[in-house]
């Protein structure tokens, strides 16, 4: 049972995790240890959620934890996940860090060695269990991403009609948009890959919902997944399922069924 959690950022999602976990207290497990960069900022958690702060990621990986959740960003996958995976099985959402081959390839290389398992949760979109049923044989011929968000989180000037942003692979799209299509890389890792993933982001000043759907087509037949996702007050760029899916996935690990 993995009961306490070393958390890593605390924005949208983190928030989202301290309230639900600590404060409810209703899921069997704890957040224990919180890394952060700037201690004094985030000096009310303490007393707030009982945790304690870390701003030394080797003093947080030696404290009271079971497994690793970030919530932080891309840049701190890169920093983090090789030191933690050492250590811990750890949860990342940030999984747009994977796009870089040889970064995904040393991780996979230390999570094997020292026998710890990376977690990749169904962030803000779904459908990933299927998908990666069909390519078990390697079927899969066509995956593709549309993204519709609020202008605002895709651009920094007002626009009064929708824009494509982004038309390309996933590999490129999440170069560009780190903090918005990490749903891509997810996609590309379970299904075929990031060169092949089809990706294309629409800026919409006529929504108010992060939208998102895929479409995936091989020799299982075809399917089509379609999501509106509400955001999270704190961050209207990251959905609450994204938040969701790192809760459902913490217990899954500790379930003693798995669906899926
Ligand atoms: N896979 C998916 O489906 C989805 C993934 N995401 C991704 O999840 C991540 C978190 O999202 P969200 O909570 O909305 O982001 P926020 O921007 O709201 O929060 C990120 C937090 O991480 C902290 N942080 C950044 N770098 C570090 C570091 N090196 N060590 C410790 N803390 C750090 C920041 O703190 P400070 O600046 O104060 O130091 C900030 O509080 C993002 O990368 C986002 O793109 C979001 C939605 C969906
Ligand atoms: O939350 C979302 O809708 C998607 C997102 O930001 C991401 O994948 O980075």
């Amino acid at each position: 049972m993995r009961r306490n959690i070393g958390l890593i950022g605390v924005g949208a999602i983190g928030n989202f995790l301290l309230k639900e976990i600590n404060r409810d207290k209703a899921h069997g497990i704890k957040i224990e240890s919180v890394l952060v960069r700037d201690r004094r900022k985030y000096e009310s958690l303490q007393s707030e959620f009982n945790v304690t702060l870390y701003t030394e990621l080797n003093e947080f990986l030696c404290s009271n934890i079971d497994i690793v959740v970030e919530a932080a960003n891309v840049e701190a996958v890169k920093t983090i996940l090789p030191k933690a995976i050492k250590e811990k099985d750890t949860i990342i959402i940030s999984i747009g860090a994977l796009a870089d081959e040889y970064f995904r390839q040393h991780v996979l290389h230390l999570a094997n060695i020292h026998q710890h398992t990376i977690y990749l949760p169904s962030g803000a979109i779904g459908g990933l269990d299927l998908l990666q049923n069909a390519q078990t044989l390697g079927t899969v011929k066509e995956v593709s991403l549309t993204t519709r968000k609020p202008a605002n989180s895709l651009v920094d000037h007002a626009i009064m009609d929708e824009v494509v942003v982004f038309e390309g692979k996933a590999a490129d799209a999440i170069k560009q948009f780190p903090k918005n299509i990490n749903v891509s890389i997810v996609l590309s890792l379970a299904g075929i890959g990031i060169d092949k993933t089809k990706v294309t982001i629409i800026a919409d000043p006529h929504v108010d919902k992060n939208n998102h759907q895929v479409e995936i087509k091989g020799d299982f037949g075809s399917a089509t997944f379609s999501i509106k996702n509400n955001s999270l007050p704190d961050n209207p760029k990251t959905s609450y399922l994204a938040a969701m899916s790192i809760l459902g996935t913490l217990k899954r690990i500790n379930g003693n069924v798995k669906i899926g």
